[in-house]
């Protein structure tokens, strides 16, 4: 997408880039001159993902889950060791599971807040300590949902993700001064490893609640992402942007 150079001396990190969107996310910045680490909790994955990514630059990985304090510390150390500073952070681990509210425990309330909500801010706050606020330069992603109307069937990651969206315009305001820009991405149905996670039956009709009428794909949002966090986004801060084919829009997704 991008002149081969634009990211030439940065540094990346890309959470849940071990599959589907992170993936793409770290390949677009990848191709476009950028030393990328990809973090998540399976190693394997991990690893898989790291040697087919190394073919287009610098690529290193971690095991980081992104709830632990500690496992960040660890990850902060490496990346300091290994390339000195951080210029990138894409926060795009995450994920839930389908169930009406009524049906939540309390257990899987708590896991799901405290993966989106909780893991993204843990993991932002100690990038912005280590490499942000010290270099006075950087900028962050976060990918959430599509929370445009709510998300009735998963109510925990709606609020998990309006609380990132928040935090994504306080951010970006009380970090200006630190040449911190803070922006966030809300992916409609991406066709992607994510999806694997639903009955084949609940995702069943969903294209037709999608003005243009399909699923969108992995580059189709990397593509927004790698734009976001370049130069060509100087002036862009505090903004969520949608890229979901108009689906926030249009169309009844959710059956009453
Ligand atoms: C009803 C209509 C819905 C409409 C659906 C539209 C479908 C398309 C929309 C697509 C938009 C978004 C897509 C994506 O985000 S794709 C990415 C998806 N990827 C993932 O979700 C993977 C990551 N997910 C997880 O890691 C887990 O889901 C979780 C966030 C919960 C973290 O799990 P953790 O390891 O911390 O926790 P546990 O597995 O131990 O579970 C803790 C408790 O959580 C409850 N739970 C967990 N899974 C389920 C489930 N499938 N169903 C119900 N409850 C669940 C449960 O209380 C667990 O405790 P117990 O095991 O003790 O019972
Ligand atoms: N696909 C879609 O339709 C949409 C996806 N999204 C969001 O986009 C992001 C990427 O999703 P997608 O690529 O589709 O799905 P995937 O399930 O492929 O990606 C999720 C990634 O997050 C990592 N992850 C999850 N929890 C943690 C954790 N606690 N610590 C570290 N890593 C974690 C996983 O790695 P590991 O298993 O190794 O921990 C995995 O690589 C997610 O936040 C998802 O909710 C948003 C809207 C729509």
């Amino acid at each position: 997408m991008f002149q081969a150079n634009v990211f030439d001396q940065k540094v990346a990190l890309v959470t849940g880039g071990g599959s589907g969107i992170g993936y793409a996310i770290a390949e677009q910045l990848l191709r476009a001159g950028a030393r990328v680490f990809i973090a998540g909790r399976k190693e394997e994955k991990l690893k898989k993902a790291q040697e087919s990514l190394s073919q287009l630059g610098q690529c290193a990985y971690q095991v980081c889950d992104i709830r632990d304090s500690e496992q960040i510390g660890q990850l902060v150390a490496f990346i300091k060791e290994t390339a000195g500073r951080l210029d990138i952070l894409v926060n795009n681990a995450g994920g839930q599971f389908p169930s009406l509210a009524e049906d939540m425990a309390e257990k899987g309330w708590n896991a799901v807040i405290n993966n989106n909500l909780n893991g993204t801010w843990y993991m932002t706050q100690a990038m912005a300590k280590a490499f942000f606020i010290p270099q006075k330069q950087g900028t962050i992603l976060n990918i959430i949902v599509n929370i445009y109307r709510g998300v009735p069937g998963m109510a925990h990651t709606g609020a998990a993700r309006a609380g990132v969206d928040n935090l994504t315009k306080t951010l970006a305001v009380e970090w200006s001064k630190y040449n911190i820009r803070v922006n966030a991405v809300a992916p409609g149905i991406i066709q992607s490893s994510g999806l694997e996670n639903y009955p084949p039956e609940m995702l069943d009709g969903l294209a037709e609640t999608i003005p243009m009428k399909r699923l969108g794909t992995t580059d189709e949002v990397a593509w927004l992402c790698a734009f976001l966090v370049s130069p060509f986004a100087a002036y862009i801060t505090g903004e969520t942007m949608y890229v979901d084919g108009g689906q926030r829009l249009f169309g009844q997704q959710f059956q009453l």
